[in-house]
């Protein structure tokens, strides 16, 4: 018998990738932080002697799901200005509650109860873009999460630079240098967006970028306002502007995108960009429609993204995989526009690779890490089971979610975190709030 660390037999084991194929009664085994071996549940039994073993008997086993586009901290300010149009929401109401509160604790906090959030749901991997990135990376680093985190740009003066150059600097010292070669933490340029950073540091990243192979994630095409003004102030349009300086090419993860016309479509195919769809977010803030299926139907790679918990507000990648599917159909008006397991390679393989991870994580194969994620379906809610998958995107929630290991390490097991004290957590979360809420003293 051979020895491994894990081993995990499941019901359903879903692979997403090389196909769409659906394992029945098979184990993973785990060696180290990488999958070694996928086979029958009764062969593993045989052959492998398992530190630990999982046996989950009406479980789908999945790869862990990637949220690629957050903003990890925003999670203490879930609530604080619903119904509002992206501008209106951000001008009036985040960057005065940012410029009053954003700090180390804050982030800290925030970025701890955002991660129970996803582990609790499935969500194994992020990609963030926020103030103070190297405090949300060191939080992510302690627990063991996986994080590509965003080296932020923005014209204008924060609590943690004063102008682009220092927060270029800033970023690529205490983000890329110092996780350089650190197993779950990358680095990924962050620059906002284009109304808000101007050519010559977009110029300085896209350098940069290329240098240190880095993505360069980015909200563009919001919303159709965004579009205007931006015609109105260059002459152009976001994504053109984008590509005059250099930005569209295969490191470009631009998210949102809503506003596109034909030929952007087959410019961002061409050019082999990545677009993180979020459309829970861009419905709420009633931003518009990303073109899923005519994106996909170009052979873009669309991976999804809840966006913050101030514009979902959750960071639940199951609520963005069903409203994804659904939307799309009604947006292209054709049932088939986005199917259940196109829905989930978005959340999983699509984000690995938007991240420059596709190597490493994003569906289970051998040689990948065991970044996995179990799901209950032996719930009322998920009877009887034709199809996993199915249900996976259209019945089942977070709460099925049972399981999820991060390279190889457990860190929710039958529903409870395994590092994490939701009370304590929660009582953080809750003084916060009086904080930020209470009535300002003159
Ligand atoms: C420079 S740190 C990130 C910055 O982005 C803000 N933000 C959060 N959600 C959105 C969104 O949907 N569009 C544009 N900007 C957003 C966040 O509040 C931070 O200021
Ligand atoms: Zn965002």
């Amino acid at each position: 018998m051979e020895t491994v660390d894990l081993l995990i037999s499941a019901r359903w084991v879903i692979p997403v990738e090389p196909d769409a194929v659906v394992l029945e009664h098979h184990a993973v085994a785990v060696r180290g932080r990488r999958i070694v071996d996928i086979l029958p549940a009764s062969e593993a039994a045989q052959k492998y002697r398992a530190a630990e073993h999982h046996e989950l008997p009406e479980h789908a086993l999945i790869p862990g799901l990637v949220n690629a586009h957050t903003h990890a901290a925003m999670s203490l300010m879930r609530g604080i200005a619903d119904d509002l149009p992206l501008m209106t929401w951000l001008q009036s109401h985040i960057w005065p509650t940012e410029a009053r509160w954003v700090g180390t604790e804050f982030v800290r906090d925030g970025t701890r109860l955002a991660i129970a959030e996803m582990l609790r749901g499935g969500t194994t991997c992020f990609n963030d873009m926020y103030f103070f990135p190297e405090v949300t990376a060191r939080v992510a680093a302690t627990l063991g999460m996986r994080a590509s985190i965003g080296m932020i740009v923005v014209d204008f003066p924060s609590a943690w630079a004063r102008d682009a150059d220092e927060y270029i600097a800033r970023g690529i010292d205490e983000v890329f240098d110092a996780h350089k070669g650190e197993g779950l933490i990358s680095a990924c340029f962050a620059p906002h967006a284009p109304y808000t950073v101007s050519d010559a540091p977009l110029a300085r990243i896209r350098n940069l970028a290329d240098e240190l192979d880095r993505p360069v994630h980015i909200h563009v095409h919001e919303t159709r306002h965004e579009v205007d003004e931006h015609v109105a102030k260059h002459g152009m349009r976001p994504l053109a502007r984008l590509d005059s300086l250099g930005l569209l090419g295969p490191n470009l993860v631009a998210v949102h995108m809503t506003q596109l016309e034909d030929d952007e479509i087959a410019l961002l195919a061409a050019r082999g960009a990545s677009v993180v769809h979020c459309p829970q977010s861009n419905l709420k803030l009633a931003s518009g429609f990303c073109p899923v299926a005519r994106l996909l139907d170009a052979g873009i790679n669309v991976a999804l993204g809840t966006d913050g918990a101030a514009s979902n507000n959750d960071l639940d990648l199951w609520d963005e995989m069903r409203t994804a599917a659904l939307l799309a159909k009604g947006v292209a008006g054709r049932a088939d526009a986005l199917p259940a397991h196109a829905a989930l390679r978005m959340a999983t393989l699509a984000g690995a690779r938007a991240l420059g991870l596709g190597e490493e994580i994003g569906s289970i194969e051998v040689g990948k890490a065991a970044d996995l994620v179990a799901v209950d379906l032996a719930r009322i809610e998920t009877q009887p089971v034709y199809d996993p998958v199915s249900h996976l995107v259209y019945a089942a929630g977070r709460e099925a979610v049972s399981h999820a290991w991060i390279a190889g390490q457990a860190k929710l097991v039958d529903g409870e975190l395994t590092q994490l004290d939701g009370r304590e957590i929660m009582t953080n979360a809750a003084a916060w709030a009086a904080r930020i809420a209470a009535p300002e003293r003159a």
